[in-house]
């Protein structure tokens, strides 16, 4: 009260307590089910051991061992025992690394970072992210699943909350980044409600990657593979071109050189031996494929009438190989005596979208498409570099099957040249570093996950050695079987 008003008293905001369900149940009720229950718990705490078993095998292990020696065989067995596994572990790390760090040091790794890092903090970040939710008194917190630790990266298994999207973790990779002491966070949709979060501690792709010594053997040449640089996990990264068509996207300077120079490089041996033949555009007057004129059976150092006239003189001989397979092979192979073509177009959009003459610019148009759609059959294979992804410059990205996104400016261009949800698989080819050109993000259809690599370094010198391949006098041409003459002449 004051003075004469009244004043209604605060409503009560306090917690009302509630009791648990089983509270309510009758006496004998609760003392029947009391053994049950406690069979139940303790078969609940076996799981929760077993599972920690797993999750940190070495350090359950290793304890254990540590304490049976102890006890059966006294402190000084105990000294001995680990004085001589850690000169096993030096003596494997010396003989092979690999294994070593695979095997032992990632492991130990994946536990330590588990149990210091991951598990301590998860709730707190989640919460704080606002990736927890709160419903009726009840916390709905995202689970946190099997971490793996491969030195660069912790890759961390988390399952979602109900009715949350992998766009809300999206949204959140900084704040994850930041709360985990990691440099960048990915985000990948593995299945329904469970994603991997990549947290990147350090750039396996930071320095370049250096090119392989030059084959001479053209058995080694693999159309479906060829090895164009380094994958982050450290495989090599190979491209297939047989029954592909591959566009190279990235802004200046992004590295679309080292693409296609590790292409060349090794395919270097086929073409010498004519299995393959290379035929060139660049309308840059020559900058580009001018450092290695030899490769190609034909190049055009121009985007006008000559460069369309050389796209349609081979959008009709892919016809025409096309008619004559028909009904005889769907795939080209070696055997047929032809040679696989590869058409290598430097900045696309110079030939089929700024040229001012309308007429040139859709016939070049109308053959890239005619080559990049049915050109798979009778091996025929596109690399079509870009740096501008819009459909309004190349209209037709979907023919393209294997799409690689080097550095690029806006995630909106990541999914142009991707396709839409790879970026959400972890492709940011817009954060790629200016600092490491010929890295890039790669899709290729068929294969769900996107793959991170880095191209080649192919420098001048490598170039000029390339050049030297393709014009050394001891070079030995072989010429092929003459061309038969219908589709049973092929077949035999
Ligand atoms: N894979 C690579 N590793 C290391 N450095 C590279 C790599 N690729 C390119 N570079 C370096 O990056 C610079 C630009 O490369 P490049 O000319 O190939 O880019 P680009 O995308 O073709 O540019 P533009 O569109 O202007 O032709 C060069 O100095 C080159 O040495």
């Amino acid at each position: 009260m004051s003075g004469n008003r009244w004043v209604d008293p605060a409503p009560f905001e306090g917690v009302r307590p509630r009791l648990p369900w089983w509270f309510f149940l009758p006496r004998w009720v609760k003392v029947v089910s009391l053994p049950i229950v406690l069979v139940l718990l303790g078969c609940w705490l076996v799981v929760r051991l077993v599972a920690l078993a797993l999750r940190y095998p070495v350090a359950v292990v290793g304890g254990l061992a540590v304490y049976l020696i102890y006890i059966h065989f006294g402190l000084w067995v105990l000294v001995f025992v680990v004085l001589a596994l850690t000169g096993g572990l030096v003596i494997w790390a010396g003989l092979h690394r690999s294994s070593y760090v695979r095997h032992v040091w990632f492991r130990v790794l994946t536990e330590w970072r588990r149990a210091t890092v991951y598990v301590p903090q998860w709730r707190t970040v989640t919460r704080l992210a606002d990736l927890s939710k709160d419903s009726r008194g009840k916390e709905y917190r995202p689970k946190l699943g099997r971490v793996r630790s491969e030195g660069w990266r912790d890759r961390v298994r988390v399952r979602m909350v109900p009715a949350q999207s992998p766009d809300q973790w999206e949204a959140r990779r900084d704040n994850l980044a930041h709360s985990f002491n990691a440099k960048s966070c990915r985000v990948r949709v593995l299945r329904p409600r469970v994603l991997e979060l990549d947290f990147i501690h350090s750039d396996p792709l930071g320095r370049p990657v250096l090119v392989p010594a030059l084959a001479d053997d053209v058995a080694a040449v693999n159309l479906k593979r060829v090895v164009v640089g380094k994958t982050e996990t450290g495989r090599p990264w190979s491209l297939r071109l047989l029954g592909s068509q591959l566009l190279v996207v990235g802004v200046p300077g992004a590295g679309k050189g080292s693409v296609l120079w590790s292409i060349v490089w090794q395919l270097a041996p086929a073409i010498r031996a004519g299995l393959v033949r290379l035929v060139g555009i660049d309308p840059k007057g020559g900058m580009e494929l001018g450092q290695c004129p030899d490769a190609f059976a034909k190049v055009v150092y121009d985007s006008g009438p000559d460069a369309v006239a050389l796209l349609e003189e081979i959008a009709t001989e892919v016809k025409e190989r096309a008619s004559r397979y028909r009904g005889v092979r769907r795939l080209w192979a070696r055997s047929t005596g032809e040679p696989f073509t590869v058409l290598i177009v430097d900045e696309l959009a110079d030939v089929i979208a700024y040229q001012t003459d309308k007429n040139l610019r859709e016939r070049a148009a109308r053959a890239v498409q005619t080559i990049t759609s049915q050109g798979r059959a009778p091996g025929f294979a596109v690399v079509a570099l870009v740096q501008d992804p819009r459909k309004e410059i190349v209209g037709f990205r979907h023919l393209f099957t294997t799409r690689v996104a080097l550095r690029l400016d806006e995630p909106v261009q990541v999914d142009m040249v991707l396709g839409e949800g790879v970026r959400q698989r972890g492709a940011a080819a817009h954060e790629i570093s200016e600092n490491t050109p010929g890295v890039a993000w790669v899709k290729q259809d068929g294969r769900r996950e996107p793959e991170r690599a880095r191209a080649f370094h192919v420098t001048d010198a490598d170039l000029v050695e390339l050049a030297l391949f393709f014009t050394a006098e001891d070079a030995t041409v072989h010429e092929f079987p003459g061309r038969p003459d219908g589709p049973e002449g092929m077949a035999a």
